[in-house]
């Protein structure tokens, strides 16, 4: 029996002794480096905060006082100090653990987005509420990453604490340099150096130690020495930029040392105002495959041998397709240029960036200023590509519709991760982008169903100059490349039927399970022909007539079914009076518990002997209410 199977609650962290918290600290690390080996999941973070998780839930009372962890991927430690160690093996597995806060598993959870920058807006508001409600020996943590504080709304949230000096926020920020790749901007370089100072802290904290003992002189010699600290530390070590922000500022603080972050935790608490407690970290600590891991210090990755730290391989996916077009359309044109938003590799845009080192743009987790970055480089000439998850794109809407589609700019964004991807659970599904971008005017939209469609929608897209292009696909493996037998218009015909049943519009990876329902089908004397729009924005005219000569129309599409291709295909039927029922498949319109892909897209009828089941009801539906009509 070890000390983490003691721990049922934060209260069991705060009896420990010094050699319990050493001990739970070391079985905390081997309970994650197990767990993220066996089914994959977020390492490197995790490992990076188990000292200050602990030290966190000695000094405060979650959930009375809301520990809030921005981003969420870095909450396994918090997950097991508050109960819920046991549930180690079942992590991302579906009706298992969720990798991210969850409400619903526990009371200690409040924020179950994971996507970056949001806590400190939380905790603005969480701590007002406790201000107005009188509830004021209540305190709200927050922790932030580096690599989220580079998100523009956790700059609205603090220029929003700042106001106020009574808010009880502590802010910590887990400071380990590194987003994926090592945090980029002026803000990293301030942190940089802020944890440069750190020896000056050391410096100063031996001289308070040393002078406080000297009677009389002592005191007030190093009273006088605090009081040059501050104009030292502004001119050792660069300008503190939250003091000068109006928030007290703590540290740098070891966030591997538990007394010293109690320590640190404890005045924060007590100062009852905001307060920034700068916590230096290192990603994947204790485990020398992670800390040593150059590209992300498994950040997150896939299943992996613990005794060399060798990745289960990933397949070549559609990722991989992108990253290769990329480098050799870079080639072809002298004009392309790239952006991420602190996801260089995860994108595959590292080989651009290796390629074309003055081409590339890392912009932080800001994807808003990506987008409206993106309009300056077209306006200033160029051709810019940014590559972004599908679910992340949500936050740069605007920017995308406002920025770059009203001035009819040449960008052109590739959401990876679009459609289900499943283990990240509800807010990483790109299950949004074929909805909300219908309504952005001048813009194109191109859904790949393989590789080599992916290879050609690239080049078209960046040869569109008068509007915005979009281009998405799903995470994982690629799907064999499936030919056309025939066009129609600018579509592909993927199968022909030989008669008129069902016109089945298959919308990028959904011809695999689309021809499957063809074939099921046929074989039931039912005819099918399968179309691949290749573009779905705008839509294809010959649709019209193709639509009109068939009983049934199906879409087909990895996306929620509201407001997306399949609602455009009825829309634009409707306007050309074409009198042919449109059934729209897709991913149910609600936040999906974590699963795997497949799973999901089956519980979804997306495969193809549902999707033939569903047709041949419709069509039959079809046939018995014609029947009916005759009387
Ligand atoms: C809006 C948004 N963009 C991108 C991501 C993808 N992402 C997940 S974690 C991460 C890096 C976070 O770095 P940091 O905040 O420093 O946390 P650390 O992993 O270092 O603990 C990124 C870019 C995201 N979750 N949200
Ligand atoms: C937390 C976060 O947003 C990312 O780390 C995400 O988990 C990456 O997912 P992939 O594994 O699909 O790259
Ligand atoms: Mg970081």
């Amino acid at each position: 029996m070890g000390v983490l199977d003691t721990i049922n609650g934060p209260q069991d962290v705060k009896r420990l002794d010094n050699d319990g918290l050493a001990a739970l600290a070391a079985e905390i690390r081997d309970l994650l480096v197990s767990s993220v080996a066996r089914g994959g999941g977020h390492l490197g973070p995790n490992l990076g905060v188990v000292e200050l998780t602990i030290a966190l839930h000695r000094v405060f009372d979650s959930p009375r006082d809301p520990i809030l962890w921005d981003t969420g991927h870095q909450a396994y430690v918090h997950k097991m100090l508050t109960g819920r160690a046991g549930r180690f093996d079942t992590l991302r597995q579906e009706g298992g653990l969720s990798g991210y806060p969850s409400q619903a598993e526990s009371e200690h959870d409040f924020i179950e987005n994971s996507h970056a920058s949001t806590a400190l807006s939380y905790a603005d508001g969480m701590a007002k509420a406790m201000m107005l409600r009188g509830e004021t020996d209540r305190t709200v943590v927050a922790v932030i990453g580096d690599g989220a504080l580079t998100g523009g709304m956790a700059w609205e949230a603090i220029n929003n604490i700042a106001m106020r000096k009574d808010l009880p926020i502590v802010i910590v920020v887990n400071d380990n340099g590194r987003s994926y790749a090592p945090t980029i901007g002026g803000l990293a370089k301030h942190l940089a150096a802020l944890r440069a100072s750190r020896n000056y802290e050391n410096a100063l904290g031996f001289i308070k130690e040393n002078l406080g003992r000297v009677p009389v002189v002592g005191t007030p010699l190093y009273e006088t020495l605090h009081g040059v600290k501050k104009g030292l530390k502004d001119i050792l070590a660069p300008q503190v930029l939250f003091e000068d922000l109006g928030l007290k500022y703590l540290g740098p603080i070891n966030g591997h040392d538990v007394a010293a972050m109690e320590s640190a935790l404890r005045t924060a608490r007590d100062f009852r105002g905001p307060v920034i407690v700068h916590a230096i970290t290192r990603k994947g600590m204790g485990y020398a495959p992670a800390e040593n891991h150059d590209e992300d210090c498994f950040h997150s990755p896939a299943p992996f041998d613990i005794a060399t730290g060798e990745e289960r391989p990933r397949a070549h996916g559609w990722t991989n397709v992108f990253s290769e077009e990329m480098v050799r359309l870079g080639k072809e044109r002298e004009d392309l240029v790239a952006i991420t938003a602190a996801m260089l590799h995860p994108t595959g845009l590292a080989p651009f960036a290796e390629e074309y080192p003055d081409r590339i743009f890392d912009v932080g987790i800001a994807e808003q200023h990506a987008l409206t970055s993106a309009a300056g480089l077209a306006l200033g000439g160029l051709r810019p590509v940014v590559a972004v998850y599908s679910t992340f794109l949500n936050r740069a809407f605007d920017q995308l519709l406002m920025d770059v589609a009203l001035h009819r700019l040449p960008v052109t964004v590739v959401l990876d991760r679009a459609g289900v991807t499943g283990d990240d659970g509800p807010s990483h599904n790109g299950m949004w982008d074929l909805s909300i971008l219908q309504v952005v005017p001048h813009l194109s939209i191109a859904v790949p169903r393989d590789g080599e469609r992916l290879r050609e929608l690239l080049g078209e897209a960046l040869d569109v100059a008068d509007g915005p292009t979009v281009i998405r696909f799903p995470k994982g493996a690629l799907p064999e490349d499936v030919d056309a037998v025939g066009k129609l218009g600018g579509m592909d015909v993927l199968r022909a039927g030989d008669a008129a049943d069902v016109l089945i519009v298959a919308v990028g990876p959904m011809a695999e399970p689309c021809l499957e329902a063809a074939r099921l089908l046929e074989a039931q004397g039912l005819s099918a022909t399968v179309v691949d729009p290749r573009w779905v924005k705008p839509l294809d005219e010959a649709l019209v007539l193709a639509a009109g000569a068939h009983r049934l129309v199906a879409v087909v599409e990895d996306n929620g079914r509201v407001g997306a291709v399949g609602d455009a295909v009825a829309r634009l039927l409707r306007d050309n009076d074409v009198d042919v029922p449109v059934r729209t498949y897709g991913i149910p319109q609600r936040f999906l518990e974590h699963a795997k892909r497949s799973s999901i897209l089956t519980r979804a009828g997306l495969t193809g002997p549902d999707l033939a089941r569903s047709i041949t009801e419709a069509l039959a539906g079809r046939a018995a209410a014609a029947e009916r009509r005759r009387g």
